[in-house]
Order: C-alpha cells, then structure tokens, then sequence
C-alpha cells in the first residue's frame, strides 16, 4: 500500500480535496446552490452550533451523496457491548474470596429464611459433599456476580482464532467497564476489541461519545469520512462522535478504547511547563480527502451505536464518499513515541499526571471524566528516591493497560494485552518484589520503561465492572491480590535509618 498522506495540528481548521477532483471545495461559501462537480454538502457537528469559538467544532464535506441515503436502522445484537453498569453488584467487602467472580445460591429455607451462599462453582461442588442433610441444597434461585475485589487484573484479553471464528472490529467490541450515563452525555466506558477479519461493506459510527483507539497487537487501517488512516501499536487514534469509519485488520488483533459520552478529548493545559512540551499539537495527523464511488449491489452496512444499543441500516453505496472537506472536526492519530516527557530530575517520584497525553474534561475544573496517560520510556534520575510509583490510593478511578514491554510498579503478572483496574480509594501500588528491589538499589541515573509503553484511563467516575470483564472473559487473574502478600514490615523502631542503603 502506497503511504499515506496526513495533514497535520492537533484541532486545527483544515481543507483537503481528494487529488483527483481539483477545486472540489467551494470557494468562499458553504453551500453553494450547486456545488463543485455537483456534490452534496453536508455538516457534522461536534459542538453545539452555540459553543464558544474556542469549543466550537464542525466540518463540512462535500461527497457524492448525502449520509442520508440509507434504508431504515434495525436493532442487532449488540454482543458484548453494553452501557448497563448494573451487571455487576458493587461489593468492596472481602466476604468472598478475592478476585473470583462467584454466584450466589439458595441453600434452602430455615425457617422463614433463606441460606444463600456465596460460592464459585468449583467450591459449590465441594461444598455439596459436607453440606449439612437438613440443609437441602436447591437450583439457584439468583445468580449475581460480586466485584468482589476492587483490585481486577486480567491476563492478555483472548483473541479469537480466524479459523475458528471471523470477528471483525465491530462484532469483537467488548465493554469492560464504564460509568456514567449515556443519556445524558455523562460518562465513559472501556471496551477491549478481539478481532482477525477487515470490516466487509460495514462501517460504524457512534452518537454516543468519542473513540480513543489504542492499538496492541496488529495494524488498523481505518476508512473514514475524511480520508484513511494507519494506526499501528505505539499510536493511538481518535474518531468523534458521528464519524463513520470501517476498519481492515492484517492479523489476529487486539487493542483497549476509551470512550467518552458527550465531552471531546483536549490537550491538557500546560501550566509552568511552558508553552512546549508532553503532546506537541504538530504531531497529531489528520487523514486526507480519499473517496470512492462504489456501488454496493448487496448492500453496505451502516451500523450505528445509539444509547449503548446497535442497529444496522443498508445503503447501496459505500459511505467513502467525500470528495473534498473542510473542518476542525476530524478523526487524528498521534504516535506516542513524538510524547516530550517531563519529570523529576531533582527527587522524589512526580505523579502521573505529567504523562498525560489527551484529557476529557469534566464541568468541574482540574477534573477529567477520562485522562489518557502514558508511562514512556524515559530516563530515571531522581536522587534519594524511591522511583518506582508509590504507594496510593486515589479517589479516581485507574485502568491500565500494556501496549508491549512491562510495567515498572510490576515484575511480572501485567502482560501486554492485559489490563488492571484499581477502583477509586482502592490502595494499589508496587509489587513485593519492585519494592524490595527499588529500595535496595544503588542509584544512578537509569533508563526506565525502554521498549515498553503502558498508559491508563484514569477516570473521576466509579467504574463498574461488566460480566464480561469478571467472568465471560475467562481472563481474570484471580492471583492478583497475591503480588503485595509477601510485603513484610521493615520497621526498625531502634535505628532511624534515614538516609536508606545510598
Ligand atoms: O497505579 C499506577 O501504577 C499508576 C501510577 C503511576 C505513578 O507513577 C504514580 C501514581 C499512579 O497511580
Ligand atoms: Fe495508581
């Protein structure tokens, strides 16, 4: 495949026409009674028409017919998909055993009550064998899952194999956490995509919030409005809000989302910092005008995420079809190696916050309904200090995934293609072997996280977790807890020790 062109500027106003068809945007005016090589126009919105300039997002494009030739939408199944945060019963007690999802059943009665037990099925069976005669067990009458351990770590999410099973990005969608409420244009969620086929004469779009893509295992070249995109590990990509795009995967792929309802991702403010630095604007691409004019005698799928539910409409065109366009609203990439990373040279550990790459603003100021941050590799050189993260709890919420490489709080467990969440308040931090290491060791300055890349979705809202993510995953690591057991007490209440090894 030839390589692609991008324009380039984080949010900037920018005009592409396909090379073929010169001149194909209008000149001085919107909406020309007729257009240039007789298109349609047509605007996109991504603000309120009454947004203040500076919020203020829309483009116009110009294509070969209307998104409204389409038949009417149907529901479909929508999978995994899902926006209910009540799957799943909250449950930070550690009545039942650590990380294991577990179902509840009706022992029977004593007396007017009923004995429920909460139990995994393997434990059940067990259980069966010593039950008390007079307690007779019965069929479950409910079966709920606990989160019943705040502290989730999954294993690399499982992709199916193509010849088994063909899964394209859209019906590999997986949602695995979330909050908020999508009515209203309040919340987010995290979807895990599993997929090993290209999107076939289907293409997808979402009224519900925006798409941050983040790529893991295998390229996505991505079919949009604006032109075509290759977004490969390392980078991430957006699509807003009504953005309609068909994604062609090469091999088995995997990769994490974070969708937003209702707000659009910003770069974060940059403070003292100055006017350079983490994300620069210059280094998110934009696509450039590509079309299409292809029929679709079988039909081309158009399919639609509307209030977390899907539904498909046909067209007999593909929907490829703009010729030129002009706009600040757009899809974008950004490839994370471009992030200029600021940090501690003096001591003591910064908090993550100075990694983050994208921000989705809530009303309330200095508080994201999503950050997205990334651990890059970088250099280490704080004196004195225990590098690795500390030991915390937040009152945000943290999802954390791998692109490649390994985590420095983690020695092992934290895989690419896996994922942990740490829900708010919850106490997480190194693991028993990162803290004996990290506190023992003689300090000189080091490179830190090279060839790997972590990030999070770091959220103000409480995720809750879906029955996707604590069982029909298979994926949950029920050890997790076990990484901080072997943490000892150090105390030496005789000797001050303050200085440490160094
Ligand atoms: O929990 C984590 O590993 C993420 C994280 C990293 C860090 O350097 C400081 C705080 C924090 O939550
Ligand atoms: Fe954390």
């Amino acid at each position: 495949m030839a390589e692609l062109k991008y324009l380039s500027g984080f949010g900037n106003e920018c005009a592409s026409e396909d090379p073929r068809c010169p001149g194909s945007l209008p000149e001085g005016q919107n909406n020309p009674q007729v257009c240039p090589y007789n298109l349609y126009a047509e605007q996109l919105s991504g603000s309120a028409f009454t947004c203040p300039r500076s919020t203020n997002k829309r483009s116009w494009l110009y294509r070969i017919l209307p998104s409204v030739s389409h038949k009417p939408f149907e529901s479909v199944d929508k999978g995994h998909v899902t926006h209910n945060w009540d799957e799943v019963d909250p449950d930070p007690n550690q009545f039942c055993m650590a990380g294991r999802p577990q179902e509840t059943y009706n022992y029977g009665r004593r007396g007017s009550k009923h004995i429920l037990l909460h139990m995994t099925a393997g434990e059940r069976s067990v259980k069966q064998k010593w039950e008390n005669p007079l307690i007779k067990p019965s069929y479950p009458v409910r079966t709920h899952y606990h989160e019943n351990s705040i502290r989730l770590r999954w294993k690399p999410f499982e992709i199916p194999k193509a010849s088994q099973k063909k899964v394209d990005f859209v019906s590999g969608l997986h949602t695995l956490c979330g909050a908020g409420d999508i009515k209203s244009n309040n919340g987010l969620a995290i979807h895990i995509f599993l997929c090993n086929t290209s999107m076939e004469n289907r293409c997808f779009y979402n009224s519900d919030g925006d798409f941050l893509i983040v790529p893991q295992k295998g390229s996505l070249l991505i079919y949009t409005e604006f032109g075509k995109m290759l977004v490969q590990p390392n980078e991430i990509c957006v699509i807003q809000r009504g953005m309609r795009f068909s994604i062609d995967v090469f091999e088995e792929t995997r990769g994490y989302i974070l969708e937003v309802y209702g707000v659009h991702f910003e770069l974060p403010d940059l403070g003292p910092i100055g006017a350079n630095g983490l994300a620069n604007p210059r280094d998110f691409l934009i696509p450039v005008a590509w079309y299409e004019d292809r029929q679709v005698p079988a039909g081309y799928t158009v399919i639609n995420k509307f209030q977390g539910k899907l539904f498909a409409a046909k067209q007999d065109v593909s929907p490829f079809n703009v010729v030129a366009w002009h706009g600040n609203y757009t899809p974008y990439k950004y490839n994370l190696k471009n992030f200029m990373v600021i940090n501690s040279v003096a001591f003591d550990h910064a908090d993550p916050s100075i990694f983050t790459v994208l921000t989705a603003k809530s009303v309330r100021p200095g508080v994201a309904i999503a950050d997205f941050v990334i651990f890059p590799p970088r250099w280490g050189v704080a004196d004195k200090t225990f590098r690795p993260p500390y030991y915390h709890r937040n009152c945000m919420s943290e999802f954390m995934g791998l692109i490649r490489g390994h985590y420095e709080a983690k020695q092992g467990g934290f895989l690419p293609g896996g994922g942990s969440l740490h829900s708010a308040m919850t106490p997480h931090g190194p693991d028993a072997d990162c803290f004996e290491k990290a506190s023992k060791v003689k300090l000189a300055p080091e490179r830190i996280a090279d060839g790997t890349m972590a990030f999070m979705f770091e959220s103000s809202l409480s995720l809750a977790v879906t029955k996707w993510g604590l069982k029909a995953s298979g994926c949950l690591d029920e050890n997790y807890h076990k990484c901080w057991e072997p943490l000892k007490s150090h105390f030496t209440p005789n000797s001050r020790n303050p200085a440490g090894p160094n």
